[in-house]
């Protein structure tokens, strides 16, 4: 099959290749959308990442060209409209699994960089500062962490967090009974809300979870709570937390995607004006932490992305069951 790779970055190209066997692959740096999805032309598959827009309008002109698959390169897949895709008849597939240890990690990253300070104290040492003035952290030993989804990822994060002895406390539509077996607590979201020291959201993007972080949620909170987000942006009202901030209601925030990234993530802008206030004021606080949707990026993850990714358009071109089908 010919497939169309949209918003590529190097390392796509590096592992695509290194373990692509029997398709031809046509790689864009340019993300799909409205005014790029004429690239497919002549293949009969895309595939796209995380800040891809497969609205209405892209499905039906992928239609027109003849695409018969969209093969998603990552797991969550809110940024296709499944209905559009139903409607003409187009499959979709994504990865539903490659390490969640790598992002539930990196969220344990960002906890342990805002709490001890790390960012700062390796910038201060390079400048001959070998003063600790302000840098003082917290033991994470008996604080109560709260996880929000406690799916593939959420599960590892807990078991990171129990082994710091955390107490961990979470909400999911469905308790994970390996982890309540392991004292993991199950609750309602306002009753876990306000006994948590820190709060890390592992939850889909969906019309329930959307601004799930709001004025209202935030205020159930403790004050100075820390809030990790690794999962998507669009979880949090970034206005509300940027409030919440100011006032000290959240004491420390660390984020790994942002409500409106695709115009930011993955790019270099060094030499840009950002247009976008909200990212930077976030990012002038002292005691907030930004990555570029890098939870993923290890090379176990990459591996089996590409590998995943492959194996779905091998299964769609031989008419086998999509393992790893959306729709
Ligand atoms: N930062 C990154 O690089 C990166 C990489 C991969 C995934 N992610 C994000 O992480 C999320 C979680 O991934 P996963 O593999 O653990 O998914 P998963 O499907 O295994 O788990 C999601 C969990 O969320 C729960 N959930 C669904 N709706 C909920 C709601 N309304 N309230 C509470 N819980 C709810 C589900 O029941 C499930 O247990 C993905 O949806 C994706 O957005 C981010």
């Amino acid at each position: 099959m010919k497939i169309a790779f949209f918003s590529t970055q190097s390392y796509d190209k590096e592992y695509f290749t290194r373990y692509n066997t029997r398709h031809e692959l046509v790689f864009f740096e340019a993300p799909l959308n409205e005014t790029t999805v004429a690239l497919a032309t002549g293949c009969n598959a895309v595939c796209a990442f995380v800040n891809d827009k497969l609205n209405a309008t892209v499905i039906q002109q992928l239609a027109g060209l003849g695409i018969q698959l969209i093969a998603l390169r990552c797991a969550g897949y809110n940024n296709v409209d499944l209905n559009a895709a139903q409607t003409y008849q187009i499959k979709v597939a994504r990865v539903p699994a490659y390490s969640p240890h790598a992002v539930a990690e990196h969220a344990v990253a960002l906890i342990l960089a805002l709490n001890r300070k790390t960012h700062k104290a390796y910038n201060r040492v390079r400048e001959g500062n070998f003063s600790l003035d302000k840098l003082i952290g917290f033991d994470l030993y008996g604080k109560t962490v709260g996880v929000i989804g406690t799916g593939k990822i959420g599960e590892v994060f807990c078991d990171i967090m129990k082994g710091f002895g955390c107490r961990v406390l979470a909400f999911d539509l469905v308790a994970n009974k390996h982890l309540e077996a392991k004292g993991v607590e199950y609750l309602p979201l306002v009753t876990l809300l306000p006994q948590c020291d820190i709060i890390s959201l592992h939850c889909p993007l969906t019309e329930q979870t959307r601004h799930l972080i709001n004025t209202d949620t935030i205020n159930l909170m403790k004050q100075g709570v820390m809030l990790i987000n690794t999962s998507r942006g669009a979880l949090i009202d970034t206005k509300a937390t940027i409030h919440a901030l100011k006032t000290g209601q959240i004491g420390y925030l660390g984020i790994d995607v942002y409500e409106q990234e695709e115009k930011l993530f993955f790019y270099n802008l060094s030499e840009e004006i950002i247009p976008d206030d909200d990212i930077m004021r976030l990012m002038s606080f002292p005691n907030v932490l930004v990555t570029s949707h890098q939870g993923f990026f290890t090379d176990e993850a990459l591996t089996q992305i590409a590998q995943t990714t492959l194996l779905n358009i091998d299964d769609f071109e031989s008419g086998k069951p999509l393992v790893n089908k959306v729709i």
